[in-house]
């Protein structure tokens, strides 16, 4: 059998007169399908992750050189709430990258490239989960983006979270067993059903995250009415989906009541009734804390051995290192100087009283929108380090924001029109009106 590495010498010349396929040699030649348009106009303030801001707003239109008719292409994509978006990150500047690179919740400290989400990698990939709010067209709307205005995007995949979150699967040993002796299958295993670690239960947090203490959140998410936990798809059929944000946000709840009750616990990614357990924190605390998934320090296989041991019969879902979920600082408490609240007032009516912004639907979108990006402290570590009492700048949709950062807070001092125009990446393009 040949080789991999032999494999170029023989293959016939490519159209494009590369001697070996594009395809099987993997060098693929990419056409965006679109360039987002987003409320994000460079780099600096857009959230580092999805789930930071779920009003950020973009769109991105099929560009008729990919599909004559691209509405065709986006047919039944109406269906599922969440997609999954492949760009390209265009502004990286330059295409060095490191083996080691230094996240900002590493706050300093280096780790594998293919450990982070760093946007500086061999290719300048992104992956992104947004929220899919509609379908109009040959263009798709969606929110709770980290993508800047222009992005190529080279794909979309509806998020299906039967495919897309790992499922409590017993390791292949047990399965055997279990076959051996025709033992009827637990209904948590992989059949979409719930399991001890169900992570489909959870639509309706979105409110979960306007309360304000771990245990308001929990009532939210205890609230939640039968409607809540599943929806109805166009054909009628009702599916229970995992929202992705939701599992985040979870496991947000849970690391901050862990956290105030001084337990060290990490993150472990669990459906509601773990969630209440760990919240449970006067009752058996030491239960909650074996129940966690903590990789601290380097040596995470030995970790991941012992933790298995001792929760062979309930396979997390999911593991990730501690410093994932961890911030080097707690978020920040978000103000606005009364001339900014005045700012705001004045950008959101705009000139002739008619809102000025393009993607925020109104001037309570903005402020949550600017809260949520500062909140999560959007400066690089050096920033943060050194350069501690410059101001910092962002623009977000047609607001640009002027703050400053003090311990433990952001303020924003002022808020005015964007002056920077908006331009569009590929020309034939144009902006699309956003709106509902
Ligand atoms: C850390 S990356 C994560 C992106 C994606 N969720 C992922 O995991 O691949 C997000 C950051 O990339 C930067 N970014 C967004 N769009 C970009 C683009 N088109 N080119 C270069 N950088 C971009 C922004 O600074 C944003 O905060």
């Amino acid at each position: 059998m040949r080789g991999l590495a032999e494999r170029g010498s023989c293959t016939p010349a490519a159209p494009c007169g590369c001697t070996q396929p594009a395809l099987e040699t993997g060098n693929l030649l990419t056409e965006p399908i679109g360039y987002l348009e987003s409320c994000f106009l460079a780099k600096n303030g857009t959230p580092r992750q999805p789930s930071i801001c779920s009003y950020s707003r973009a769109c991105l239109k099929i560009r008729k050189s990919i599909f004559n008719n691209p509405e065709h292409s986006l047919m039944g994509l109406e269906q599922f709430s969440h997609v999954w978006i492949l760009f390209v990150f265009h502004k990286n500047g330059h295409l060095n990258y490191k083996a080691k690179v230094q996240p900002p919740r590493l706050n300093g400290a280096k780790t594998g490239v293919f450990s982070t989400r760093s946007p500086h990698r061999p290719n300048a990939i992104g992956l992104t989960l947004a929220k899919l709010e509609k379908v109009e067209g040959g263009t798709v709307f969606l929110s709770g983006i980290d993508m800047i205005h222009g992005t190529p995007v080279l794909d979309i995949k509806p998020y299906i979270a039967d495919y897309d979150t790992p499922q409590n699967l017993k390791p292949l040993e047990d399965l055997n067993v279990q076959h051996n002796h025709h033992k009827p299958r637990a209904a948590s295993q992989s059949d979409g059903t719930a399991d001890s670690c169900d992570q489909r239960l959870l639509p309706g947090c979105e409110n979960a995250l306007h309360c304000h203490s771990a245990e308001e959140k929990l009532k939210c998410l205890e609230d939640r009415t039968p409607e809540d936990t599943s929806q109805k798809s166009r054909d009628g059929t009702e599916t229970r989906h995992a929202l992705p944000g939701d599992r985040e946000r979870t496991v947000g709840v849970a690391l901050e009541s862990s956290r105030s009750a001084g337990v060290d616990v990490a993150e472990e990614q669990c459906g509601p009734q773990d969630l209440k357990n760990f919240l449970d924190k006067g009752t058996d605390r030491s239960r909650n804390i074996d129940r966690a998934v903590v990789l601290q320090g380097n040596n995470a296989e030995t970790q991941w051995a012992s933790f298995h041991a001792r929760t062979a019969d309930r396979a997390p879902c999911s593991v990730v290192p501690a410093w994932v979920k961890e911030a080097p600082a707690a978020s920040l408490q978000v103000r606005f100087t009364p001339h900014a609240e005045m700012d705001l007032r004045k950008l959101s009516s705009g000139d002739a009283g008619q809102m000025s912004f393009k993607y925020f639907q109104s001037a309570e979108e903005a402020r949550r929108a600017i809260e949520a990006v500062l909140s999560a402290d959007p400066r690089s570590v050096y920033r943060r380090k050194l350069c501690q009492d410059r101001l910092f700048f962002f623009t977000v949709d047609t607001a640009h924001v002027t703050c400053w950062f003090g311990q433990g807070f952001a303020e924003v001092l002022q808020i005015k029109l964007a002056s920077e125009p908006v331009e569009m990446t590929d020309p034939e393009e144009s902006l699309v009106a956003l709106g509902s």
